[in-house]
This record gives C-alpha cells, structure tokens and sequence, in this order.
C-alpha cells in the first residue's frame, strides 16, 4: 500500500494541507483564507474555532479529492503561524477570547511598562528576543489584565495557553495532548533557549502560571495520533510540530550552519541556519531556535518583517486597486518605475532591523502624475527593499559571504518582485520547483520521525533563477531614497 505524509500548512492568510508522496511530489492540495479583523488602529486579531474548521476542512478535501484512503497517510506534520496565542477552557475546549495575532500591536504599553522595569537585558539573553508586541507573552498577560476571571482559572490550570501549533494538535487529538516544539516555544518570550526550557524567572517576571504552558518536545517526534474521528476513523501519527518560518528553512534545505532563505508571506522572514551556535545579533536581528531533530538542536539568526505580503491583501481588499493579486505582476510591470512613489508598509510599527513600534505606514512622493500601477510597484518594492535591510544586518551578524538567495512564500510567484530584489541584490535570486517549502518542511520532519524518509533522501529542485539586470549604480540610488522615506516615517509621530 503506497503511503503519503500529509503536511497541514497553518499560515496567517490561509490554512493549507499538502499530500507529499515518497518523491516529494505535491500529489494534493487544498487551500482556506481566514479572516483577520483588525478592531482597533494596531490590533490585529483571529478566531481560533475558525481556524480549526478550516485545518478540519483542508485536511478531509485533501483525502477526499486524492482519492487515497486514510491509512495510506503514514503521519501528519503541522507548520504555523508563530507566536500568535490564545487561551482556552480546559474543560469546554473554548477560547477565551480572540486569538492576538502576531503581528498585533495591541500590547505595545504592556511591553513599554516591562521595558521601563529594566528587563530587556535579561529577557533577550534567555530567549534571544527582545521584548515586543510581537511575541506570545504580552498576548497572554493582555488577556488576563481584560479578564481577571481567567487569570484565576489559569492559576488553577484550568485555562491553556497555545500557540497555533498546540491549539491545532489538542482539537486533533480529541483535547488529549497539550505540547508544542522547541522552535514554536522559543517565539513565546518565555522559553530558555540554552536550556531548551520555560523559564521560571521570566513567568515570574510577567506574572504568567507555568501550568497553563504545553509540553516541550522536539521538532521531529512522535507527539500523538489524531482522534479517529477527526480523520475518516483513522488514528493517524502527529509526528512534527514547527514553526513555519523555520519549517520552510528545512524545506529549502538549509540544514548547515550558513544556509539562508527568505520568505514573502503575510510577513517576510530572513532566516540563517548558525547551526549549534547562538549568534547574539548586533543589527537588531532574532536568535531563536531553528528545530530539535533526536539530540541535536539548531539554532538560526532571524530578520522578521512584520508586513510584506499582506500590504498586497491590503491593497486589494481595502484599497480596491486590483481584484486578483496576480495581475499585481502585470500591472508593476506596465510603468518603467515608481514614478518617484515610495511606501513604508509600516502598518504594525517596524520589525527587523528597525524595531519601531511607533512607526505608521505611508506613502510618500505622491505627484498627480501616479497612477494605481505606480502604487502597486512601490508596494512590491517595499517588500524588496525590507528584505535588503534585513539581509545587510545579517551579513554583519553572521559574518558569512552571502552570494546568492533563495525564496519562498505566496508572493513568489510574483516574477516582478524576485526580478526587482535581485536587482536591488545585486545577486541571483532562485526560486524552488515547488512554491509549497513550508509544507513540505513539515512534511520532511514528520516524515525524518516516522522513517518515511532518512535524511540523505531529502532535497528540493531549483526551477527559475533571477539574475541582476540593473545596474549597481541605479539600484543603490533608488535604496539610499528608499532609506530616506523610512526615515521620514520615523520622524512622523
Ligand atoms: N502574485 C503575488 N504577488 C504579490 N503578493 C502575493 C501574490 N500572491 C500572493 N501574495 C501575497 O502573499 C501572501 C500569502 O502568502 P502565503 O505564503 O500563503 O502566506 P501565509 O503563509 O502567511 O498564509 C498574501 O499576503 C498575498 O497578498
Ligand atoms: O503567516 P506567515 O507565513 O507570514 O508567517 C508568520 C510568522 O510565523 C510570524 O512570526
């Protein structure tokens, strides 16, 4: 009986599950967008139930529309949204409120307040981050400082704390199994990345109880099987648990110290495997946990963009400049430049290399004579030249020569923007076979667990490389204004 690992691709924008065969071939898919509210300036909010449903609903039209039978699947590797949180019921298996997204910034005074008690120093050497709205731990305390109800359940465990990853594999495994990996927990704020373990310290500090926390396990590890009947009556092996951006570092094949990618999805990810090293980051870089395959751990250097494709979601749903994201290409691609149009996608503050949580977003050099293809092209730039900040400060981390860059994510089908980056670059900039990396990130790890695969059989095929066509003068004209505009925004406030 011909087996398959089927990966369940949680991103911000939309719930994937991906059928891979022994090759690594796609041999299925199915794809669900969520809904993110946005209730206030800066928040940035999900509904975890509608989340489950659509992992529930991808997963039965993958099986379905393959025409597998569900035993055929050897074992289900899930990728996620990172540090996004919620807190459930024990008991009723509810949320207790919406889940805060990553990219919220609804918790910004609860971070200026730890900021002003002095504990920056030690909560960036435990965890290799840095305090910020990002990260899960301002998440929960906001949820208990709005409900002093469910703070006093949660001292008595009777509330649960998730990141994506342990909310969707609880629902899987009929509220059995409360865990998470080692590369979600080290997005938590409160996760010891030495000692590969919750810190009691940093609980103490944000007044968080450690009961309400999931189990750590390693990244490739059999956790648990699904409940039979969440999965056709079939008990099946959960056997990863990843954070996606790490997820799709496995995927490209980055598993030495020095391999680097990058990914455009609602946010950009720069991501560099340091392998057993933690680099401390000089240039407002992350540190933070690459995966746990058996013993051995990776550690990699982070840059997070907190906004790069969902400027395009932004564009299209509230700003009706176009109605499928793909004619973005044509349009971008229609005018010879900008026409002078800058924007600073600074929707949610400014991540990597920034870190300005103050920061708003705007567009600037605005003349009668742009048009709404001007502004389309501005806005895949951006998403270019955020990731050129990004990759100068990892140079300078990491030390390491960086010659070449490969990339995922849904705008990568975007031919514009990989051919303006590389441009911007100046350097090849490759795009894989197959845009679903994360998934099959996932999949490998899952699949490294179970003996699907060993490791030598893992790989991935390039399909397309872009190589600089502009010059270096040009391109460097157009950064040091791009510098300029980001500047401007960071006076306004
Ligand atoms: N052709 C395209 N050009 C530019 N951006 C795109 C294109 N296709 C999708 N996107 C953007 O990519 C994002 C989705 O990428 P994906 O990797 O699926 O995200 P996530 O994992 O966060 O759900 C969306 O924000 C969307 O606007
Ligand atoms: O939804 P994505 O793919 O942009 O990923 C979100 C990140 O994991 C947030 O840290």
């Amino acid at each position: 009986m011909q087996k398959y690992i089927l990966a369940i691709d949680h991103g911000t924008t939309s719930t994937r599950a991906v059928l891979f065969d022994k090759a690594a071939n796609v041999v299925e898919i199915a794809q669900k967008e969520t809904t993110i509210s946005y209730p206030h300036p800066g928040w940035v909010e999900q509904d975890a139930n509608e989340i489950w449903l659509a992992c529930l609903a991808v997963m039965s039209e993958v099986i379905l529309k393959s025409k597998i039978s569900p035993e055929q699947v050897a074992a289900i590797g899930i990728s996620n949204q990172r540090e996004t949180s919620v807190l459930w019921d024990a008991l009723t298996g509810l949320p207790v409120s919406p889940a805060i997204v990553w990219q919220s910034k609804q918790t910004k005074s609860i971070c200026d307040g730890w900021k002003k008690k002095g504990y920056e120093d030690i909560v960036k050497a435990k965890t290799g981050l840095r305090i910020d709205p990002y990260f899960s731990a301002s998440k929960i305390r906001f949820i208990f400082d709005q409900n002093a109800d469910v703070y006093e359940k949660a001292k008595k465990g009777e509330v649960l704390f998730g990141t994506m990853d342990s909310w969707i594999v609880w629902k899987l495994s009929g509220s059995l199994t409360h865990i998470t990996d080692v590369s979600n927990a080290s997005r938590t704020l409160l996760f010891n990345i030495h000692t590969l373990s919750w810190d009691d310290e940093l609980l103490e500090m944000f007044d968080i109880p450690k009961c309400i926390l999931p189990e750590v396990k390693p990244t490739s590890y059999a956790y648990c099987k699904t409940a039979s009947y969440h999965f056709f009556g079939q008990e099946v092996p959960i056997c990863c648990v990843v954070g996606d951006q790490q997820a799709a570092l496995f995927g490209q094949g980055c598993f030495g110290a020095g391999g680097i990618k990058n990914t455009y999805g609602t946010g950009g990810f720069m991501l560099m495997n340091t392998g057993k090293r933690i680099v401390e980051s000089k240039n407002g870089l992350l540190s933070t946990v690459a995966w746990q395959i058996g013993d051995q751990v990776d550690y990699a250097l982070e840059g997070s963009i907190f906004v790069s494709g969902s400027l395009m979601k932004w564009l299209r749903d509230q700003m009706q400049l176009f109605e499928n994201t793909k004619d973005t290409q044509a349009m971008a691609e229609s005018v010879e430049n900008t026409n002078g149009v800058y924007i600073v996608p600074a929707f949610v503050g400014l991540g990597a290399p920034y870190w300005d949580d103050a920061c708003q977003a705007s567009i600037l050099g605005l003349t009668f004579g742009a048009n709404k293809n001007h502004i389309v092209r501005a806005a895949l730039e951006s998403m270019a030249y955020q990731s050129k900040d990004v990759l100068e400060a990892m140079r300078q981390d990491s030390q390491i020569e960086i010659t070449s860059m490969k990339v995922d994510g849904g705008a990568c089908a975007n031919d514009f923007l990989l051919q303006f980056q590389s441009d911007l670059l100046q350097m090849p900039v490759q795009r894989f076979k197959t845009n679903e990396l994360t998934a099959l990130g996932a999949a490998y790890l899952a699949g490294l667990s179970c003996g699907y695969w060993t490791k030598d059989e893992l790989g991935v095929e390039l399909s397309k490389e872009f190589v600089p066509e502009k010059s270096k003068e040009e391109m460097d004209s157009l950064y040091s204004n791009w510098k300029k505009a980001v500047k401007t925004c960071q006076s306004y406030k």
